[in-house]
């Protein structure tokens, strides 16, 4: 049998991250960022110092790394060649060089395998941009979660010390451009997708209209019913 597999897209800050794991607590499942994973592939790429203009030096070395990413959603790891990058990966530089990266066919080939290995039989929340479309289109619950270019950099500059709300929207719209207009798989809405527009909703709000929404598509009485499991 396999296991249920909730995918979540979804622009920068719209809150994959808190919602997913928030949801993957709920039901006992495991949780994968995959975002993370291109965040090491690019932390990486930088401290090789690899052209990033050039998408040809970085498709040639992008199968070197080996990045390895847990999933557990109380403290989701993540490595490269052994060393723990959680915390370099999340630093301006990686963030502002991301999107370049994540846009190389190569890049985008290595990650979705390494994705569909850690999703394996399922019983897991996965969270980026393409995967109810590309890495999981038979995922039995999609969701595309948006939020107001406003609400998204309030949120954002709250929760890093010494970021206008002006600075993060212009990075953000910045990054939402070229994940939604790079030539492979671009960020869009599955379909099946549901779309949940948080603007005005807390972030507890979000997670119980996600479980709601899981169980109505994968619940008891809804196809693949006896895959999820509340944890208690
Ligand atoms: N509904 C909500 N209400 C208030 N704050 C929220 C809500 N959802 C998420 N947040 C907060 O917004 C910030 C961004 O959320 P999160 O990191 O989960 O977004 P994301 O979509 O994963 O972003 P990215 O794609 O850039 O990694 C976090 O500080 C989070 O706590
Ligand atoms: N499935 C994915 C996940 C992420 N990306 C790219 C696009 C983002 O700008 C970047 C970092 O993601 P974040 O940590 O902000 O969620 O990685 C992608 O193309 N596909």
């Amino acid at each position: 049998m396999t296991g249920l597999v909730v995918a979540m897209d979804g622009p920068s800050g719209s809150g994959k991250s808190s919602v997913s794991r928030g949801v993957a607590r709920g039901l006992g499942l495991r949780y994968l960022d995959t975002g993370a994973m291109y965040r090491a592939m690019t932390w990486w790429m930088l401290r090789q110092g690899v052209d990033l203009d050039d998408p040809g030096a970085i498709g040639a070395r992008c199968g070197e790394p080996l990045i390895v990413c847990g999933t557990d959603p109380d403290g989701p790891a993540i490595h490269v060649d052994g060393i723990d990058v959680a915390g370099p990966i999340r630093q301006a530089e990686v963030t502002g060089a991301v999107s370049a990266v994540a846009a190389v066919p190569e890049v985008r080939a290595r990650l979705v395998a390494l994705q569909r290995e850690v999703i394996g039989s399922g019983g897991i929340v996965v969270e980026g941009r393409d995967i109810g479309t590309v890495v999981c289109p038979g995922a039995e619950v999609k969701i595309y979660l948006t939020a107001s270019a406003e609400a998204r950099a309030q949120r954002r500059s709250a929760e890093l010390a010494g970021s206008t709300v002006q600075a993060q929207q212009e990075a953000m719209a910045r990054r939402d451009t070229l994940d939604t207009t790079r030539k492979t798989d671009p960020l869009s809405m599955a379909d099946g997708a549901v779309e949940l527009d948080t603007t005005a909703m807390s972030l507890d709000e979000v997670i119980a209209e996600v479980l709601r929404l899981v169980a109505e598509h994968a619940g008891p009485s809804g196809p693949g019913g006896d895959r999820i499991r509340e944890r208690t």
